[in-house]
């Protein structure tokens, strides 16, 4: 009966402790780790409690003495086997039955705290130790607590999320009145672009007026100019004078630090040369090319007096200057835009003709390369052959020059290209790159138009002269001293032929050298339109020689080589 009190009472306990574990995981681990450890100190002792001290330790819980007395009985009589094992090798004492005895009791007057029974080492002896488990109402307690605290903490929480909640509500006025007072300023500054889209609007087609009266008042400045340079042609051709056009070339980059310029532009087409004190005083020229001029715009200027030899006329165009001053860049050039009078001519004459056969033109170029070089001529296109000069009356033959068609443009570039790399160069102080020789590209053009029958045969001369020097200057000896010579020589016999044909002389040293016999029918023995393009730099420095090739230029200027006439097949 007792037994079965008990274990019915064990029983209670365990599904008791079985149920809090359940509903509180947090205890059952606590408990665990309490079991591994050893008992907790708190658990180990009596517990505090009025229920374990005194009287109220006799009556047990409520004060039932029976329920006390019957658990101790119970405890006395438990199995040694089924005590911890500290004790089962040693009987235990009787204090130590007695301490158990009250343990128990008090243990089971607690009855709801189901902590197993352990068994604590006293001395050498070991006593089980009681531990207890909370109450269901502890355990409610403390998660009453536990809930409270939980409360207290949302409350706090809540307070806080409100707090921010404001102070959110708080920036989103600051930002709506913000926008508020931005909208408005977004709204004015809508109104200031759509007055402004209107006023440029209005000047937009002001513009687009004023640009249509430019253009018109353009072509027709155009027009004019045009009509003049024609009138100017005429005027010149029937006064059979050498145009003379000046280049003056813009200073190089080696220059521009150490050098001034010597030259003033007083008119648009006139020119004067300081020499230190003295003056040339002011030159005028059918054109000055002043250094801003681009290969371009240069070529504009010349191209009608060009197109003059696919209208049956012999042309010839020299360039003339001191060395460096720009001859061959104006000339030959670079590429692209750099490229000169020569690339140009071809690419012009090419375009020109094709417009002419739509009335029913035919034409035919050839080319040929002469080059004088130490008073002997060559042939650049044909491995620098020598070539016979032969004076046959007033005109010269040219025995053993070799003559290329050119089927399109694109074949000059290869007969360029030929042509360079046979030109002599050679360095001296001057230039690096002067060129040592006169360099002469011919074109032959023979045009015909099969409806009227009219056939002409003309020819067109591009000079590039070497640059003349002084000997003092350059500083060079030996075959370039040679080189330089010639070269003076043969300029200076040209100079002399076109002083002697302007002043009319009965007698014209054109035999004199075999430049002046090549250009005899430019420069006046023959029928020719001759334009001399001199080359001046502008450098203070070179300013004696730019005096001097101005007023050579104003002697050819003057000179009368008699009017051209067309070359027609008879
Ligand atoms: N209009 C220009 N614009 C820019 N550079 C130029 C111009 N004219 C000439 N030059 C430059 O000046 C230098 C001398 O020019 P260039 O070789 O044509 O002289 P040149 O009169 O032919 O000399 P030479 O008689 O010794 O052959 C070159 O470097 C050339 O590129």
């Amino acid at each position: 009966m007792i037994g079965r009190r008990r274990s019915g009472g064990l029983a209670v306990r365990s599904i008791a402790s079985r149920s809090i574990a359940a509903r509180s995981p947090k205890l059952t681990a606590s408990r665990r780790v309490t079991s591994s450890r050893g008992p907790l100190p708190s658990l180990a002792e009596p517990l505090p409690s009025p229920l374990t001290t005194g009287r109220h330790s006799t009556l047990g819980h409520s004060g039932c003495p029976a329920l006390t007395k019957a658990t101790s009985a119970n405890v006395s009589r438990v199995p040694i086997a089924s005590r911890p094992s500290s004790t089962s090798s040693r009987p235990p004492s009787t204090s130590s039955v007695r301490s158990v005895t009250s343990q128990r009791s008090t243990f089971v007057a607690n009855k709801t705290i189901a902590a197993p029974a352990r068994v604590r080492p006293v001395g050498r002896a070991s006593v089980p130790v009681i531990t207890r488990q909370p109450s269901q109402v502890d355990v409610l307690k403390a998660k009453v607590a536990a809930m409270e605290k939980d409360i207290v903490e949302k409350d706090e929480r809540l307070q806080m999320a409100k707090e921010t909640a404001e102070m959110q509500k708080e920036s989103i006025e600051m930002y709506k009145e913000r926008l508020e007072v931005m909208s408005t300023k977004v709204d004015a500054l809508n109104v200031q672009v759509d007055v402004l889209k209107t006023e440029s609007s209005h000047l937009k087609a002001e513009d687009e007026q004023k640009e249509v009266r430019i253009g018109e008042l353009t072509s027709q400045l155009n027009e004019k100019e045009s009509i003049m340079r024609k009138l100017h042609n005429d005027v010149v051709d029937l006064r059979g004078q050498i145009r003379v056009v000046v280049r003056v070339r813009p200073m190089l980059r080696s220059e521009v630090e150490t050098s001034v310029s010597a030259i003033e532009y007083p008119t648009i087409n006139s020119i004067i040369v300081n020499q230190g004190s003295k003056s040339s005083g002011a030159m005028t020229f059918e054109k000055v090319f002043t250094p801003i001029f681009t290969q371009s715009q240069v070529f504009c200027e010349i191209e009608d007096f060009i197109l003059s030899a696919l209208h049956g006329y012999n042309v010839g165009l020299i360039a003339f200057g001191q060395t460096g001053s720009g001859k061959t860049h104006t000339m030959r050039g670079g590429d692209g835009e750099n490229e000169g009078i020569i690339p140009r001519a071809a690419s012009f004459l090419f375009s020109a003709s094709k417009q002419l056969e739509a009335t029913g033109w035919q034409f035919q170029f050839s080319l040929s390369f002469l080059e004088i070089y130490n008073n002997e001529a060559y042939d650049l296109l044909n491995n620098h052959n020598v070539v016979k000069l032969r004076l046959v009356k007033e005109t010269v033959s040219l025995d053993g020059l070799s003559e290329h068609p050119l089927k399109k443009q694109s074949d000059m570039a290869v007969l360029l290209r030929t042509a360079d790399s046979n030109r002599k160069t050679a360095s001296t102080k001057c230039n690096e790159y002067s060129s040592r020789s006169h360099a002469i590209y011919m074109w032959k053009i023979k045009a015909e138009q099969k409806s009227t029958g009219i056939s002409t045969n003309s020819v067109l001369k591009l000079v590039d002269l070497a640059g003349s020097e002084r000997a003092k200057e350059s500083g060079v000896v030996g075959q370039q001293f040679k080189e330089m010579t010639n070269i003076n020589q043969s300029l200076s016999v040209l100079q002399k032929c076109v002083s002697m044909q302007k002043s009319k002389s009965s007698h014209v040293p054109y035999r004199d050298s075999k430049l002046t016999q090549v250009l005899m029918d430019c420069l006046g023995r023959g029928n020719s339109k001759t334009m001399v393009m001199v080359n001046i730099t502008p450098c203070e420095e070179q300013a004696t020689e730019s005096k001097r090739s101005i007023e050579f230029a104003a002697k050819m200027r003057d000179t009368h080589i008699g009017s051209a006439v067309q070359q027609r097949d008879q």
